[in-house]
């Protein structure tokens, strides 16, 4: 199932954040754009609720949200958006930026790579066929490493600091859906499969089951789309929580983070996705999907049913709206007049 743009009607008029001052549009303009965006795709029930982890067909597949964070730390979020669910993949961002903060772009290079396999989230054959490297790091191979390389003495060690480093992006402490993970836990033989292969391949040094324990673990956190909205705010604003204002990890490692999610955060779609938002985003197989706007704020979405790849459908709708109305796409060169022209042809 793909997307298909062609019924929403992207010609908007433009509220659109000022070029030249970064400086926002007024508050009720961004309630107005995310009402819209949300009218506009609350209809389509195309896509189908992950399944192969048996608890989370048990979602209702009809829960929407959108949630907007700005740099100011202003909040704005129309339907569910206080839903939680568990990350998922999108953990794969955060756990990388986690990993780049303590040892450097340069080992997660060396280790993971940051190139698109153009394969399936869970694809072995993507290992198989780049000899271990390199693995699209937000893919399961490259978020399995990535976890391996977080410090820490024990497993024990290397979960708390990424549940510490995680509620620093929320700004609040999360925690564990145990249902979700003992759910998970019970049918994650692919991962460990994968896992195995890693270390075959001298990809992670310690033992692949803990590895894959722990992986298990981030991706059960719960969130809503609030939550990941301040998260994404938090990558948008250089690494500073903008409603809490801890700095979480370095600029430096945002726009490594970004340029990251770039190219690989809608798994084998993610060119598509970038054509069509011209945004860095992450999504999860719950129906999360986190978009960053660089300098300006954090867009998240909620809606379980997802398209062949595993990106939630309503969710590239609302997000492919917002990045018009507010003027967001990166590669759009006068957002100021963006009437729709300049993205008539896209489809
Ligand atoms: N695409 C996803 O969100 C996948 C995450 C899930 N925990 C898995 O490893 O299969």
């Amino acid at each position: 199932m793909d997307v298909d743009l062609d019924d929403i009607d992207l010609d908007v008029s433009a509220v659109p954040y000022s070029v030249s001052t970064g400086a926002p549009p007024d508050s009720d303009l961004v309630d107005e754009a995310i009402q819209d965006a949300y009218d506009r795709s609350v209809d389509t029930d195309d896509g189908k609720v992950a399944d192969y982890i048996p608890i989370l067909a048990k979602v209702d597949p009809e829960l929407f949200g959108i949630s907007v964070v700005e740099n100011d730390g202003s909040k704005h979020g129309v339907g569910d958006v206080d839903h939680a669910f568990t990350i998922q993949s999108i953990s794969k961002a955060f756990v990388w930026a986690l990993a780049c903060e303590e040892l450097g772009p340069e080992k997660l290079l060396e280790v993971i790579g940051v190139n698109n396999t153009g394969l399936a989230f869970d694809s072995v054959m993507a290992i198989e066929l780049n000899d271990g490297h390199p693995m699209n790091p937000m893919a399961n191979a490259g978020a399995l490493a990535s976890t391996a390389l977080i410090p820490g003495k024990t497993a024990d060690d290397q979960w708390e600091r990424i549940l510490d480093g995680f509620s620093r992006f929320a700004g609040r402490q999360l925690e564990v859906d145990a249902d979700v993970y003992e759910s998970e836990s019970a049918h994650n033989q692919r991962n460990q499969g994968i896992a195995h292969l890693l270390e075959s391949y001298g990809r992670i040094d310690s033992d692949p089951l803990e590895v894959v324990d722990i992986y298990t673990k981030q991706c059960s956190l719960l969130v809503t789309a609030t939550d990941l909205a301040v998260m994404g705010a938090t990558l948008a604003h250089g690494g500073v929580n903008p409603v809490t204002g801890v700095q979480v990890v370095s600029d430096e490692v945002c726009h490594d983070t970004l340029a990251v999610l770039a190219a690989s955060g809608l798994y084998q779609k993610s060119g598509e996705w970038l054509f069509n938002i011209g945004l860095p985003g992450k999504s999860g197989v719950t129906g999360g999907i986190m978009t960053v706007a660089p300098g300006k704020g954090g867009i998240a979405t909620f809606s379980p049913r997802l398209d062949n790849a595993g990106n939630s459908i309503r969710g590239q709708r609302a997000t492919a709206y917002l990045s018009r109305r507010l003027g967001l796409d990166l590669f759009a060169s006068s957002p100021h007049n963006n009437d729709g022209d300049n993205h008539s042809d896209k489809k």
